[in-house]
């Protein structure tokens, strides 16, 4: 099986050609605008459909140009003020330009696009939450080259990195904690031995984990830890040759869901966005039905943010997933919260999986893969002969393409939902439910 690419060209770059105007008539999933000039497409990154702007071409490519916005010279009525000072330096938003509901429509149009193959006629469904103040995870970068203390993310279109002072998609607890910590480390002597910050919020409360690029003395970690205790925050530290801080058992982090608790080492992957989190597995629990009849695959299952809600409600769950500390953290809250139904395999799913997944037959499969998608396990999950397949996708180029394979072998997509995980960026989850045709029996 060839894996298809969904890769685009990107043109070369040119220097500054003199303002021209441009007249907006889309708009791309990364928030360009689109415009046409002598027959050539070209993208305008700031300006919205509807408007009419100038701009300078700054890359000059075979298929399309690039260029920036000069001024916006007609409005369209869906522009607003970005709610965050930093957002045209920024690279960690994209869409706070628009309204939220044109963040939402003009997601839902590329959406569509996106499933025109696999969905032709459906109507896409949508869950949203709050649009700021909900991400529960950062990471935060160090500028060492600069003098003064520069605390931050990356630039758009670039690598350097920006100074932030306030971060508004942050919960209200990382924004606080940010600024305190921005404070504390003014003039210490940290930070010329810090690689990156990872803030972190969840149930449990507000954790700061520190990067070290080599050995720091303990003075100054206590320091530190003064600081942490007074604004009651857990400090993780991840030693210069470690792939991932030590932590004990008791420091685990964890989030509640679904009357359940969950536990995770800080550096695990978990959903960023608590409400949309909750409101995904409840969505992907109404649309899946799962009932005592059902074994149930939920492959790529970090920590069993999916496997555990579904065993509360199936006959049995297997997860699946790369990560041995992953799995045993899954198979660890599988115990803690006696769900006796549930068990673990640690299995990397971009190869075929020589062991038998699960001794019973599997009549539903979750997948919730990584942006890359699921391609190379198609076939194993087709053989299995799943009665439907529910996909949580990150990416929707990756999921229409996996999609089509399903129903190229003997799939229908029932339902497509937007899921609005990262407001204010162009980011988009999708969930997409399967169900095997009764057409395809004898495949
Ligand atoms: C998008 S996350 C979803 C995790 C989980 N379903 C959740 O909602 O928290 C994808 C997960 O797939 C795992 N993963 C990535 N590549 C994998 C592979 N080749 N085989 C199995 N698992 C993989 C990652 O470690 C990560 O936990
Ligand atoms: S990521 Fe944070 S700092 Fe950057 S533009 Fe978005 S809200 Fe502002």
């Amino acid at each position: 099986m060839k894996n298809r690419s969904t890769a685009r060209r990107s043109p070369k770059k040119s220097p500054l050609g003199p303002s021209q105007t441009f007249v907006i008539d889309g708009l791309t999933h990364e928030a360009k605008g689109v415009a046409r000039s002598q027959g050539k497409v070209v993208f305008v990154e700031g300006a919205l459909p509807g408007e009419t702007v100038t701009a300078q071409i700054t890359k000059f490519g075979r298929r399309f140009d690039e260029a920036k916005l000069t001024e916006v010279l007609q409005e369209s009525d869906s522009r607003v003020t970005p709610a965050c000072e930093h957002f045209h330096s920024c690279g960690g938003c994209s869409f706070q330009h628009l309204t939220n509901s044109s963040q939402l429509s003009a997601k839902s149009d590329w959406l569509k696009g996106q499933m025109r193959r696999v969905f032709p006629q459906g109507l896409l469904e949508s869950l949203t939450d709050t649009p700021l103040e909900y991400r529960r995870r950062a990471r935060i970068s160090v500028d060492h080259k600069s003098q003064a203390l520069k605390l931050g993310f990356r630039e758009k279109n670039s690598n350097s990195i920006i100074s932030i002072d306030q971060c508004l998609v942050l919960t209200r607890g990382l924004q606080a904690i940010f600024s305190s910590l921005k404070q504390e480390l003014q003039g210490s002597e940290l930070i010329k031995s810090l690689g990156h910050i990872e803030l972190l919020e969840d149930t449990k409360g507000v954790s700061v984990l520190l990067r070290l690029t080599e050995d720091v003395v303990d003075p100054v970690k206590e320091n530190l830890g003064k600081w942490a205790q007074d604004e009651q925050v857990h400090l993780y530290w991840q030693a210069p040759k470690e792939s991932k801080a030590s932590v004990a058992r008791e420091h685990m982090r964890h989030y509640d869901l679904d009357g359940l608790r969950l536990y995770y080492h800080p550096q695990d992957f978990i959903q960023v966005n608590a409400p949309m989190n909750e409101k995904m597995v409840a969505q992907a629990l109404g649309w899946l039905q799962p009932n005592q009849n059902d074994v149930i695959l939920d492959l790529f299952c970090g920590v069993g943010n999916f496997s555990l809600p579904l065993a509360k409600r199936a006959k049995s769950v297997v997860g699946v997933e790369v990560q041995d500390s992953m799995v045993q953290a899954a198979q660890y809250n599988a115990d803690i919260n006696k769900l006796t139904n549930l068990s673990f395999v640690a299995a990397d799913l971009s190869k075929p999986v020589s062991k038998k997944l699960s001794a019973e037959k599997v009549t539903k499969v979750l997948l919730d893969p990584p942006r890359s998608g699921a391609y190379e396990f198609l076939q194993s999950i087709i053989k299995l002969k799943p009665k439907q397949i529910l996909y949580v996708s990150c990416s929707a180029s990756t999921l229409a393409r996996d999609a089509e394979y399903l129903v190229e072998n003997g799939y229908k997509v029932l339902r497509v939902g937007l899921m609005d995980m990262f407001p204010q960026t162009s980011h988009v989850e999708t969930m997409m439910l399967l169900q095997k045709s009764s057409k395809s029996k004898g495949k």
